[in-house]
């Protein structure tokens, strides 16, 4: 095999990469013609789009292009899950140096393959072109399996906040990484290859949730969505919050406060669903806050432990 992208050509890398790719049931056709042919029982498609961007969302001396891949695929593939959806298919378009290794490239689409197996998807197309920097811009398409999808405007007073997936544990990673550590490796390895409790998703629409959404950017910042689009006030409870006590002993080391990294962290791709305060929840679902009317439209907000939440909710890409 040629060793750079600049020695195999646009179209042998197309080959190499769409060589390693299994089909499912829901592939009709593709990859290789025109656009892809995806059955869609459901008579609706539920469609997302995510990039990762090197540098801002990765760092290929800290993540192997196996992970990079995985994570991108678990980014996009989590967002179809919040909407209650079965994620079927989904596309890659991939820009990069063409003195990138072809190893990282077709290590990045085993990592998006593994992904998408864990999700129940498949690879059905994408675009390869140069550029100065690598990015990875994957859209991702599901089921509604027939029922509604489960927005972020549902929330009602009354209601009660549950997740399910891990919080604050890829947050922890990145400050280590960002320190200069590759230890603890749990929380590294967090950071580097998230694990979006997918099936959760549908199952929480199954169940009556009135509304979801994944934790990408931070559960204050994700939950000021759902309030908003809601019109509702949310207060979340910190006490119901565990925090490992291998994430306090990091927090120790570098002086934050862990609780922040629980509250504010994103990419770990937590589903948070809001429902009805009677539904019976499965074990995996934590109740973490409750949904309250918001008296004035300045209270159309996220609370902690009924205080409103001065500092920073989360990860914005113009300000963080
Ligand atoms: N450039 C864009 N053009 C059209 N819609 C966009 C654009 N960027 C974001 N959106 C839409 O805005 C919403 C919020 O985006 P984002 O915060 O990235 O959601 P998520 O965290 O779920 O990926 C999504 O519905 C997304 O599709
Ligand atoms: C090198 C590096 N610096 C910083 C971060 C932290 N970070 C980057 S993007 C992001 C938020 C999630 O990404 P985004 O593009 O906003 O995904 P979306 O909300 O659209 O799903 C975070 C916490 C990182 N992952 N890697
Ligand atoms: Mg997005
Ligand atoms: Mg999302
Ligand atoms: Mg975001």
């Amino acid at each position: 095999m040629q060793a750079t992208l600049g020695e195999l050509g646009e179209f042998g890398l197309i080959q190499e990469l769409t060589a390693r790719l299994p089909r499912t049931a829901a592939v009709q056709l593709g990859p290789g013609d025109d656009a892809a042919v995806v059955a869609a029982p459901d008579g609706r498609v539920v469609a997302t789009t995510d990039m990762l961007v090197e540098g801002r969302h990765f760092r290929r001396d800290w993540s192997t292009a196996y992970d990079v891949g995985r994570k991108a695929a678990a980014q996009n593939l989590a967002d179809i899950a919040a909407m209650g959806a079965s994620p079927t298919a989904l596309l890659l378009a991939l820009a990069a140096p063409a003195e990138l290794p072809v190893t990282w490239a077709v290590e990045l689409m085993d990592g998006i393959r593994d992904e998408c197996h864990v999700a129940g998807a498949a690879v059905v197309g994408g675009d390869v072109v140069r550029a100065e920097q690598v990015s990875v811009t994957i859209t991702a398409l599901g089921d509604l399996g027939g029922r509604a999808p489960v927005t972020r405007a549902g929330a009602r007073p009354g209601d009660v906040v549950a997740v399910t997936g891990w919080l604050g544990w890829s947050a922890a990673g990145l400050t280590v990484l960002s320190r200069g550590f590759r230890s603890p490796r749990a929380f590294v390895e967090a950071h580097r290859r998230p694990e979006p409790p997918y099936h959760a998703g549908p199952a929480a629409a199954a169940l009556g949730a009135t509304a979801m959404i994944d934790i990408s950017d931070g559960l204050v910042a994700d939950l000021g969505h759902v309030a908003a689009a809601s019109g509702v006030q949310i207060d979340l409870h910190s006490g119901q919050f565990d925090i490992p006590a291998q994430m306090a002993d990091i927090g120790q080391a570098v002086g934050v406060d862990p609780v922040q990294w629980v509250l504010t962290g994103g990419e770990d791709h937590a589903i948070c669903a809001v429902f009805p305060a009677d539904t019976v929840l499965p074990a995996r679902w934590r109740v973490v806050g409750d949904v309250h009317k918001a008296p004035a439209p300045s209270d159309v907000r996220v609370t902690v432990d009924g205080h409103p939440w001065d500092t920073t909710p989360g990860w914005d890409h113009f300000t963080s």
